[in-house]
């Protein structure tokens, strides 16, 4: 592919947004919603002929809607029984229902079932669900029942007929989005198709990426449809879209060292972290940060703590921060000590395993109001700011990545219905004017303007105590070395997710410990991302 449109982001579109893309390219280019519909029903044919190897004599079995999802299902059957096969299909309604390409798709069918001297092309209008079981075992199944226009919980037959699908061991293509998958959401309505692969039109869809996307899709294809990117990108901006990153984009983004470079222009990164409780937070989140190229690295903690770490750290400096009689950070004190340090960070991380002690907790929000350096606020960091999210839209100005999971979300912004979670993000992203990234799987950044990115790299194995603390180690040495919040968010969980699918593809997904991922980086560094 061209590395400079590798390097292009990927649209991630709603179902809205599709459809707006589709009539752009229809009534705006002149390019006719048929040839759109021919070209998507024999891009699903190729990839209906790479799951089945060979095509000749092979039996495909097409459920077919009587919307354009069904229209790109009729095409598919036509392709495949010119190229050999056996065909089914299965439709539930007359061609007189069904949208005008369908239906222009659908009798042509209609006159090659007619014509096929070797009769290897069957229509089977269904009025009895108990037809079903007289159709023969098929090599591949195709779910071409409902795609972009499903809007509500499956009715009947459909539903039914997904759940038929779904008893049958043969594999199944799903044509753009699972039948009974929510596009937008990726949320199951009433059932859904649980595919071996899906072969979505134009671009990725949201519901394939989130929810029960990722479980229902198989394999995702996309195929190209003749809709002009700027096009695709102009529909992307829509509530609810978002973008995926290449690793050539990942690649343009990352720093890169400069030959001349020395310790502090590499970039000082100044994490505040650690309590008596938790001494590994620290670690994992320096680390990363000098992994990922961080020059310099100075971990400030409560001074008792500081012993502990020097056994642990070697190349990461230490401060010792001075602490109440209450057993917190002593504020007045603690600035005396960090002063000269602030002036001379790049980048600051607030919060792994600082600990909830009150003392501890104004000293972190104080720290955060007299700041103006990019900053990563993670974990304790964002406990922190409960109670006390206006600092966040008063101080951020863009300049702060805040990385909280699930639960840490909830607690600063409240029990917030997550069902979208893009739109959810784009707007706390806007609303406090920083960069936040909500973790799960897949993570979401979103960006002060409203642009939203969901994670291509990640799997299970990231599902292991640390992996947050070098998340966010990752994320302030990035900042360090000069990316601007945006970019440091979205290529470190890029990164990170990266280095877990290296390890994943080796040592499968159950073993991995959060330090593995510091172990394995360099490598992925330079072998993926050519650093
Ligand atoms: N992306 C593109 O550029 C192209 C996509 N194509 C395909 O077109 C479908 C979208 O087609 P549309 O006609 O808008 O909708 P569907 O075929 O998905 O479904 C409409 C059909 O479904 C019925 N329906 C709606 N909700 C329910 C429900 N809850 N239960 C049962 N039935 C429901 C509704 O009555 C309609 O009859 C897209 O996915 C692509 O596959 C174009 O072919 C090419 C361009
Ligand atoms: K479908």
């Amino acid at each position: 592919m061209n590395p400079l449109l590798e390097a292009h982001p990927e649209p991630v579109l709603t179902a809205r947004a599709m459809r707006e893309a589709d009539r752009q390219t229809i009534e705006t280019l002149g390019l006719p919603g048929r040839v759109l519909m021919e070209t998507a029903g024999r891009g699903a044919a190729e990839v209906a002929a790479r799951m089945l190897g060979t095509v000749a004599a092979r039996t495909v079995v097409c459920l077919c809607g009587r919307g354009n999802n069904g229209g790109d299902g009729f095409v598919l059957a036509r392709v495949l029984h010119a190229r050999g096969a056996h065909v089914h299909v299965v439709t539930l309604a007359d061609a007189s229902a069904m949208s005008d390409d369908a239906a222009a798709n659908y009798r042509l069918l209609e006159h090659l079932a007619e014509a096929d001297p070797a009769h290897r092309l069957h229509l089977h209008r269904l009025t009895d669900l108990a037809e079903l079981d007289h159709l023969p075992r098929a090599d591949l199944y195709v779910d071409a029942l409902l795609g972009t226009g499903l809007s509500s919980p499956l009715r009947a037959p459909i539903r039914e007929l997904v759940q038929w699908l779904n008893e049958h061991p043969a594999p199944i293509l799903a044509i753009d989005i699972p039948t009974g998958l929510d596009s937008d959401t990726g949320q199951v309505l009433g059932a859904a198709v649980a595919a071996t692969r899906t072969v979505t039109m134009g671009a990725l869809k949201v519901g394939l990426l989130l929810g029960e996307g990722p479980r229902l899709c198989g394999t995702v294809d996309v195929i190209d449809i003749g809709i002009p990117r700027h096009v695709l990108e102009q529909a992307a901006r829509q509530p609810g879209c978002a973008w995926r990153a290449s690793d050539a984009l990942i690649r343009q983004w990352l720093p890169r060292r400069a030959h001349d470079a020395h310790k502090y222009s590499a970039g000082l990164a100044l994490i505040v972290a650690g309590s008596r409780e938790f001494t590994g937070a620290p670690v994992m989140a320096a680390t990363a940060a000098a992994r990922i190229g961080a020059g310099y690295v100075l971990c400030a903690c409560p001074s008792d703590v500081r012993p502990v770490l020097a056994t642990k750290l070697t190349e990461v400096a230490l401060l010792g921060l001075p602490e109440t009689e209450r057993g917190g950070i002593d504020q007045e004190d603690a600035f005396d000590v960090l002063d000269g340090w602030l002036e001379r960070a790049r980048a600051l991380l607030v919060g792994p395993g600082l600990g909830r002690h009150p003392d501890t907790q104004r000293f972190a929000r104080t720290l955060l109001e007299r700041t103006s350096l990019p900053a990563v606020i993670d974990a304790d960091g964002l406990n922190a700011l409960v109670g006390f999210t206006e600092l966040i839209p008063r101080h951020a100005q863009g300049r702060w990545i805040l990385t909280p999971h699930l639960g840490e979300f909830r607690r600063l912004a409240g029990d917030v219905d997550l069902t979208h979670r893009i739109k959810v993000v784009q707007e706390y992203a806007q609303q406090w004017h920083c960069v936040l990234l909500l973790k799960g799987m897949p993570s979401v950044v979103g960006w002060p303007d409203g642009t939203v990115w969901i994670n291509a790299t990640g799997n299970p194995a990231l599902a292991t105590a640390g992996t947050g603390d070098v998340l966010a180690g990752l994320c302030v040495g990035l900042l360090a070395q000069g990316l601007p919040p945006t970019q440091a968010a979205v290529c470190a969980l890029h990164v990170g997710g990266a280095v877990a699918d290296h390890y994943a593809a080796h040592y499968g997904t159950a073993t991995m410990m959060a330090s593995d991922l510091l172990t394995y980086l360099p490598a992925v560094l330079r072998t993926r991302f050519d650093r």
